[in-house]
């Protein structure tokens, strides 16, 4: 999926906030089954789009509303001359409601429709001819593993190589969380509505809804006033109010001094590569604080980054009290032990908008709560900036999703949190959290979570708050590896990032 960044909401609602929207919308007077008439349609509207002229389609119904989603679309592709079979996976005489409502407005022949053991038996023949298959057999509602007979049906959708459409969500995607419960439906295609889902966004839901389709079918914005959504796609809509417009009364002062940490003469490539992000990020200034002996292999490489020597025990204390440096990013390249958590003690407690990545988070493997009570004592923003694994070392009691554990993360250790990977999450300790999407996968490549360090430093010098800096950051890091393209190496990034900014403040301009 590519990035629509000109998505004019960026909310993501779980299948419990969408059931409040469904909820609020028939209170305000719009009948549950005309929601569901509009689904339908939206299901037609995708489905014809993939198939040609009197094609045969196989629809899978399921005991909720998800089903009844499909007995509309039956009857409307039936009505368009396309070859219908309805395979229910329960009694019909259970269906309920709205669903059950669909069911009976379907007008399908009997011999078109199988239920339960019936349809079970049918399916190997159904599936051999079907030039489509729709899954209607669980949305929202998903509550459980797939299992039994409900998963020999999914297992066989998916091993038949047919097309699928999915409704909603792709059936054992969770949509609060994209994870796959027990086994479930491999989409070609899927249509949902209103809005995006979580489950939508992250992996392996991303990979298994293959196409999403947003649908309106008469839901209105105004529900979000009442939801107040905490979780959002990362997308310019989420924090376009946040930009640092650059002023053309500015200079290089107002622009902010990044200050970035070099490893010792053996491992200064890192922090090169966080420096240079920071300045094309848009820090006015930028300095690589250096030990000693890697004074003169930095200084070799540098141009428009400025260089410092940092020796002695109180340096970064000493450092950190000119009050010009509004940034710090430590970690890419800085060592693991004692030294690096006491400098980033100093950082902390001289409360400077901070970005952790790497050894400066390995460091605190055996102490988590120490740097907690750190990151708390400081008086602006961090970010730490974990991939899976240092995440494991930090935040070994966080478990469940990634979206729950990003989000919990952040309110035990009181930091914004990246937590990185193709489906990146951005949280906040006040309880939001942004779902990534636009990273192509030649971005994971060494140096590439140093150049994200570093746009995140560069934003957070500009006095950018923590949540939107990390979520500008990533979305920038996304935007540099698309147009750097495969063969990607940390390098390309920063250079990258002119087209992207361009690009961005053009379209801001423009409003
Ligand atoms: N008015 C509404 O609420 C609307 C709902 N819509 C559709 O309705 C869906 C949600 O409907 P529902 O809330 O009825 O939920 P679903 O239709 O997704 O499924 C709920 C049913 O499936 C059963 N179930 C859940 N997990 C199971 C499992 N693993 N194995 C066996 N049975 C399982 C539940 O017991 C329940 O009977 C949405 O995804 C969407 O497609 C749309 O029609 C738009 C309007
Ligand atoms: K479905």
């Amino acid at each position: 999926m590519t990035t629509d960044w000109r998505s004019p909401h960026p909310f993501l609602l779980s299948p419990t906030e969408m059931g409040r929207a469904d909820r609020l919308t028939i209170e305000g007077g719009i009948a549950g089954i005309e929601l569901m008439e509009q689904a339908g349609r939206a299901v037609v509207r995708a489905a014809v789009e993939l198939v040609s002229a009197g094609a045969q389609i196989l629809i899978l119904c399921g005991p909720g509303n998800n089903g009844g989603d499909g007995f509309i679309a039956a009857r409307c592709l039936a009505a368009m001359g396309y070859g219908i079979d309805v395979l229910l996976i329960s009694s019909a005489d259970r269906l309920k409601g709205d669903a059950r409502l669909a069911f009976e407005r379907m007008g399908l022949p009997a011999e078109r429709i199988a239920e339960g053991q019936e349809g079970q038996k049918r399916l190997p023949m159904l599936l051999d001819s079907v030039d489509l298959i729709i899954d209607g057999l669980f949305g929202a509602g998903l509550d459980r593993p797939l299992e039994g007979e409900i998963k020999q049906i999914v297992d066989a959708v998916n091993d038949s190589g047919k097309p699928v459409l999915a409704i909603d969500l792709p059936s054992g995607v969770n949509g609060a969380s994209g994870q796959k419960l027990g086994s479930a439906v491999r989409a070609q295609r899927t249509v949902t509505f209103f809005c995006e889902k979580p489950g939508h966004l992250l992996f392996p839901g991303r990979e298994l809804c293959g196409a999403v389709v947003v649908a309106q079918i008469g839901i209105r914005p105004d529900v979000f006033g009442d939801i107040r959504p905490q979780t959002f796609e990362n997308a310019p809509a989420l924090w376009r109010h946040a930009w640092p417009m650059a002023s053309q009364q500015g200079h290089k002062y107002t622009k902010g001094h990044a200050v970035v940490f070099s490893g010792s003469v053996s491992s200064t490539g890192a922090a090169r590569l966080g420096a240079a992000a920071a300045l094309r990020a848009g820090a006015g200034l930028v300095t690589l604080a250096s030990p000693p002996d890697a004074m003169m292999v930095n200084a070799c490489h540098l141009t428009a980054v400025m260089l410092k020597k940092l020796a002695g025990e109180k340096a970064v204390q000493d450092l950190l009290s000119d009050e010009r440096y509004s940034s710090v990013l430590i970690g890419p390249g800085f060592g693991i032990g004692a030294g690096t958590r006491s400098s980033v003690e100093a950082i902390l407690r001289a409360s400077r908008a901070t970005v952790l990545d790497a050894d400066a988070l390995t460091s605190f493997s055996e102490t988590p709560e120490h740097l907690f009570s750190l990151v708390k004592l400081c008086d602006a923003p961090v970010v730490l900036t974990p991939h899976e694994g240092e995440f494991a070392r930090i935040f070994p009691q966080v478990e469940g999703d990634k979206l729950a554990r990003a989000r919990l993360a952040a309110r035990l250790s009181g930091a914004t949190l990246i937590l990185k990977g193709a489906d990146t999450v951005i949280a906040s300790p006040d309880g939001r959290a942004a779902i990534n999407h636009n990273a192509p996968p030649w971005l994971a490549t060494a140096g590439s979570g140093d150049v994200l360090a570093g746009i995140t430093t560069g934003l957070l010098a500009q006095g950018v708050s923590g949540f939107e800096a990390a979520c500008q950051a990533v979305w920038l890091h996304g935007e540099a590896g698309n147009i750097v393209g495969p063969g990607l190496i940390a390098e390309d990034l920063a250079p990258a990032l002119k087209e992207v900014l361009r690009a961005l403040v053009d379209k801001f301009g423009e409003g």
